[in-house]
């Protein structure tokens, strides 16, 4: 059990030692930390004692909920048994066996094989030298360029941040590393224009095929992104986005890369998001929902053809130490197990994730500065715009969001700012009475926010 102390000790520290991730070190110390010691369900406790409704799972990836003592006493006995070996050498253990034969039977048809990481960051890079080797192989290695989205994310490793559309990424290292080129992304509200969704589907998917007619064909080597882009701010394509970039992937002989790190394990209430839009990509990167968090792991999905591609190959000269970890695998195992066994997956498509659909549209198409409410399953957002009549947003992107965000947090209630989109995941085991309270607390947090935009003279 970690040593107790009190929040001020811990806050300090923290600040002594503690480097956090997309943090800015010196305005963080001058308010210190939340202390986040204990969760169970859909709710964290901190070190202060108060309950806080963790309307995000995390980072998008407690999907089954805090506390299950059936993956920790997994773990410990996986631990116990085998804390560790490598699957370089020609070995393997039964605990990434067993995952591995798990996912095949969860996967979409056609998806065997899988390749361990450790994150989405090291899934997002492994496809990238996976493609390019795919294409060594073919006898075509000058198809090595990539093609991504603005606005999408793909973690923060060179190839992953590369492949990600954050500018504000891209300017901290010399980024995006050659190969990698981007495109628009499908944001039906802002670049819609008088188009209907489905015209502007089509519309987008073809700002990739204009791309790959300027770089040339010749020389792509795959188009990747995320089912519906989740860090970026929800942004769900209309239903005919992406069966017309299979089309165009498909004509100009281009794999066609799925980002499932947060869409995938039932997030959209299908086991993963290409499902709910339709559409077969030839690989797909994973992490997050694999093992809800618990531990670190991340897989990539190729199909059969890709599989049989780099097999011929011969060695495929990539991989990690903790490469299909055995206790990693062994909770991952026991988490996708427990979310098809328990029927998580499919009350999120029937049930729960309709439920939360209606209440969120219903809730929050009464405020004056909401629009472009959205969402699939138990992913939702809405934007905060200036004018919903013209569809103005605020001057100077995020700062509005984060200030309601502050309300919410405040209030014991994580959700998300992504620049003025509001988003929220909570775990997919969330209840309609949890949902009701998340809703009802999200209300009057919205209520003070419209009150304060107006008093600040914003609005
Ligand atoms: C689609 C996608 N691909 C790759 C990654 C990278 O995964 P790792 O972080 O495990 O390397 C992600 C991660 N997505 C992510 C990670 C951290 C924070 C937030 C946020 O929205 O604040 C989102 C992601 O959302």
């Amino acid at each position: 059990m970690t040593q107790q102390r009190n929040t001020a000790a811990w806050r300090e520290m923290d600040a002594a030692h503690h480097l956090h991730p997309f943090t800015d070190t010196a305005s963080l110390n001058e308010q210190g930390v939340r202390m986040i010691t204990r969760a169970d369900g859909i709710y964290l406790w901190d070190s202060e004692g108060n309950k806080i409704m963790d309307g995000m799972a995390g980072l998008w990836c407690v999907n089954i909920g805090y506390g299950r003592k059936d993956l920790s006493d997994v773990a410990k006995r996986q631990m116990d048994e085998l804390a560790y070996y490598n699957t370089f050498f020609k070995t393997s253990h039964p605990a990434v066996v067993e995952l591995s034969h798990l996912l095949a039977e969860v996967a979409p048809q056609g998806f065997d094989h899988v390749f361990y990481t450790n994150s989405g960051s090291e899934s997002v890079d492994t496809m990238i030298r996976m493609v390019r080797r795919y294409w060594d192989v073919k006898g075509k290695p000058e198809k090595k360029t990539l093609i991504g989205r603005w606005n999408g994310y793909h973690g923060s490793t060179i190839g992953g941040a590369s492949l990600g559309g954050m500018s504000y990424m891209h300017e901290q290292g010399d980024l995006p590393i050659p190969g990698i080129v981007h495109v628009e992304q499908p944001w039906y509200y802002k670049h819609g224009k008088d188009m209907t969704p489905e015209e502007f589907g089509v519309a987008a998917a073809r700002w990739i095929e204009e791309k790959i007619l300027e770089v040339g064909a010749d020389k792509i080597a795959a188009f990747v992104g995320e089912p519906i882009q989740g860090a970026g701010g929800v942004i769900v394509p209309p239903s005919t986005y992406w069966p017309e970039v299979q089309r165009i992937c498909r004509q100009y002989d281009i794999l066609l890369v799925a980002d499932e790190v947060i869409c995938g394990f039932g997030r959209t209430g299908e086991w993963f998001g290409q499902t709910h839009f339709g559409f077969q990509p030839d690989i797909f990167t994973t992490a997050k929902g694999l093992s809800s968090g618990y531990l670190p792991i991340g897989a990539v999905f190729v199909n059969d053809e890709v599989a049989s591609t780099l097999a011929a190959g011969g060695d495929f000269n990539h991989g990690f130490t903790y490469s299909g970890h055995p206790v990693a695998a062994a909770v991952a195992h026991a988490n996708v197990k427990a979310l098809r066994d328990e029927g998580i997956v499919q009350r999120v498509k029937e049930d729960i994730g309709p439920y939360m659909q209606q209440r969120w549209r219903e809730t929050f198409s009464q405020f004056e500065h909401v629009d472009d409410i959205r969402g699939v399953g138990l992913i939702q957002a809405f934007t905060l715009v200036k004018n919903k009549a013209t569809r103005e947003l605020f001057d100077n992107w995020g700062e509005i969001g984060l200030m309601c965000r502050d309300i919410f947090f405040a209030n014991n209630l994580i959700m998300r700012a992504c620049g003025d989109h509001i988003v929220s995941a909570p775990p997919l085991v969330i209840s309609k009475a949890e949902v009701d309270q998340m809703i009802d607390t999200a209300a009057r947090c919205m209520a003070e926010f419209e009150r304060q935009l107006k008093a600040k003279g914003l609005a």
